[in-house]
């Protein structure tokens, strides 16, 4: 089985992905990092040096080469993933992938976001809380047509990593 992990920033892809396979012994590929592995360079450089339309060229384009290959894993996406070109068609049509969709409140998004936002070249412009959560709001709206898409949903409310991970198993095993 391949699992491929959508939902906004901050939803706990690259954490509870990295959990996720250390249970079932899947490898696990981060898409930033094979981004970053291919590129040279830190996700946050390539935004800064080369522009986020370039980000989004070579992210469909990686995710593509993720997918096609013949092994099984555990694959977390960028918040932006599925969100560009077609890149949610393809992870939806791909055989024997189950794509997953990391539901996750806005506050709890929020709450964590404003820990972690200066690693995230998307919210770089904002300065309060109140900032962070009006773009987080909007900026759901939109992209959770994309996420909604995914084969499965897991809610995953404020519980810990290990508690959304045995959900995730649960479900699917
Ligand atoms: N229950 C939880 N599930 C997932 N992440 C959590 C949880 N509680 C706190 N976190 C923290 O929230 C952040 C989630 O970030 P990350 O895994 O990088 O998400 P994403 O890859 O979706 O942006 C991490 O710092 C993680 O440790
Ligand atoms: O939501 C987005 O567009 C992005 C999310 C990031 O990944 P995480 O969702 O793992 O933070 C990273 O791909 C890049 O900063 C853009
Ligand atoms: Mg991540």
């Amino acid at each position: 089985m391949k699992i491929v992990l959508v939902g906004y920033m901050g939803s706990g892809k690259s954490s509870i992905g990295k959990k996720l396979a250390e249970v079932v012994k899947l490898p696990f590929m981060d898409l930033d990092s094979e981004i970053e592995k291919t590129e040279g360079i830190a996700v946050s450089e390539i935004f800064s040096q080369k522009g986020e339309i370039y980000f989004r060229n070579i992210e469909n384009k990686i995710l593509k080469k993720v997918l096609d290959q013949p092994d099984n894993f555990i694959l977390a996406t960028g918040g932006g993933t599925p969100c560009y070109g077609d890149s949610m068609d393809y992870i939806l049509k791909k055989q024997g992938v189950v794509s997953i969709y990391l539901r996750t409140p806005l506050k709890v998004l929020v709450s964590r976001l404003m820990l972690e936002k200066d690693e995230r070249p998307l919210l770089i412009h904002i300065n309060t809380e109140n900032e962070l959560e009006d773009f987080i709001r909007k900026h759901l709206f939109e992209r959770a047509f994309y996420y909604n898409q995914a084969a499965v949903t897991i809610d995953v409310v404020s519980e810990s990593i290990t508690e959304t991970v045995a959900k995730i198993i649960l479900k699917l095993f």
